[in-house]
């Protein structure tokens, strides 16, 4: 299958490995390389455009170019609080201010006169400079310069920052704070861009139950509660997550819901939890079978979290299905979900992080381990960043990453005490 490069933008082939597929039986796809397909398949899948408001557009990316509307600045103005000065050396006769806000006074400011005027207020035509307030002294009427300004002095022009039809933003770049407020700048009241991707999320299983203690032989759900709010956080929308039965019909039944938009709108990207093993009550392969998903990877070489999947729909919108263990599926979600939205988003694949293992991290697997860190205190508060890793971080746990600061990537092998270990970046 082709896909797009999260290094170079550009279309490749996906590797033997993600496309073979059959992972979890074996070891899997390689967890980087796993991260950087769940881009590419964010970033390949169909956008939707809307336009926001300028003042809600920051963290968007813009599906148009945006140019300047009109040249900025759009007059020529003061850049300093003090006097337009006409032509002369001095005195100058005071005139009236130049109140905040008014047009430009196409009257010609004459030889020996001045009028006061505060920064960004508009000079009038034929100003030869402005003094400063702190350059002058006015008395009787009169302005006397105790430094005369060179012409042109403290004049801003208009235009100098850019021309009218200047290109501002360009389609694909993100509406940073500053981007914003340069487009605002140029004018613009709102602007193209990416729709956040909706998600809806899906969990899986007769034994999880919505509230309260659990009975022996239920689980109380973890899912809802952590995986919506993670999926804001990564710049997406999700409702709340939908409880789904433990059989195939209502597996498709939900699969079906969430991508036709029946009782809602239509998902762009579904997340499941739950279903992901080969058990007798793990229906999902066979649902996106039937629901005409094609299954890109179905396992990655990870702990947790190793049966993990991605599917594409026939229109390629993405499910993204995470395993039933707590530990497991919040690791996948943010390990890979997070690639998938960022790539969705028209953004970067997110960078990992570095650290230094206080002590050592082992991994006697062939697969990634990902271990939940606390920042040990290294005493150097400018150095990197120290990490030593959690108790209590079984697959089916969730007190390791409650408390976790940073989630090691400790490859095969391990890594020793003082070595730099990856850290992936959390959304929390
Ligand atoms: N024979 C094999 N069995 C299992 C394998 C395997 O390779 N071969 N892999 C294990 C691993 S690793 C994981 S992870 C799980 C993945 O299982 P599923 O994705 O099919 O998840 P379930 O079977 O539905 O549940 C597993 C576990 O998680 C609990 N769970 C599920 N949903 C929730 C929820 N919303 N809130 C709280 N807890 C939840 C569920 O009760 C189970 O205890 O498979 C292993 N087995
Ligand atoms: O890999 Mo499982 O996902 O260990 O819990």
């Amino acid at each position: 299958m082709t896909l797009l490069s999260p290094v170079d933008g550009r279309v490749h082939e996906a590797s033997a490995t993600a496309t073979a597929g059959r992972g979890h039986r074996g070891v899997g796809v390689d967890w980087h390389e796993a991260r950087r397909i769940a881009w590419a398949l964010g970033a390949a899948a169909p956008v939707r455009i809307e336009t926001v408001d300028i003042t809600s557009a920051s963290g968007r990316v813009a599906t148009d170019v945006a140019r300047a509307l009109a040249p900025l600045p759009g007059f020529d103005s003061a850049a300093m609080d003090g006097w337009a000065l006409g032509p002369g050396d001095g005195p100058w006769r005071i005139g009236d201010a130049i109140p905040m806000g008014s047009a430009p006074d196409p009257v010609v400011l004459a030889a020996g006169t001045a009028r006061p005027l505060t920064t960004g207020g508009p000079v009038p035509a034929g100003t030869h400079a402005v003094l400063r307030s702190e350059d002058g002294v006015a008395d009787g009427g009169l302005l006397r310069a105790t430094r005369v300004p060179s012409p042109g002095a403290h004049i801003r022009r208009a235009g100098e920052e850019s021309a009218g039809g200047e290109v501002l933003v360009r389609s694909g770049d993100l509406l940073t704070p500053p981007r914003c407020a340069l487009l605002a700048a140029g004018g613009h009241d709102a602007v193209r861009v990416r729709a956040r991707p909706r998600v809806a999320a899906l969990t899986l299983g007769d034994e999880v139950h919505g509230r309260g203690v659990p009975r022996p032989g239920s689980v109380r759900d973890v899912f809802g509660p952590s995986v919506p709010p993670i999926i804001v956080a990564f710049g997406a929308e999700a409702g709340p997550a939908r409880a789904v039965p433990d059989d195939l019909d209502g597996t498709v039944a939900a699969l079906e819901e969430a991508i036709g938009g029946l009782g809602g709108p239509r998902a762009d990207i579904v997340v499941t939890t739950g279903g992901t093993a080969h058990g007798t009550g793990d229906h999902l392969q066979a649902a996106l079978g039937l629901v005409g998903a094609r299954i890109v990877i179905d396992g990655v070489a990870v702990r947790p979290g190793h049966p993990v999947m991605l599917a594409v729909l026939p229109d390629g919108r993405v499910v993204l299905g995470l395993p039933g263990n707590p530990l497991a599926g919040l690791l996948c979600l943010v390990a890979l979900g997070g690639p998938l939205l960022a790539g969705a988003l028209g953004r970067p694949l997110p960078a990992l992080g570095t650290a230094v293992a206080a002590d050592a991290l082992p991994n006697p697997t062939r697969s990634t381990r990902l271990v939940a860190c606390v920042r040990a205190d290294s005493g150097d508060a400018a150095g990197p960043a120290r990490v030593l890793a959690l108790g209590r971080q079984d697959s089916a746990m969730l007190r390791g990453l409650a408390s976790a600061e940073a989630v090691a990537v400790v490859p095969p092998g391990g890594v020793a005490a003082d070595e730099t270990v990856e850290t992936l970046p959390l959304p929390w």
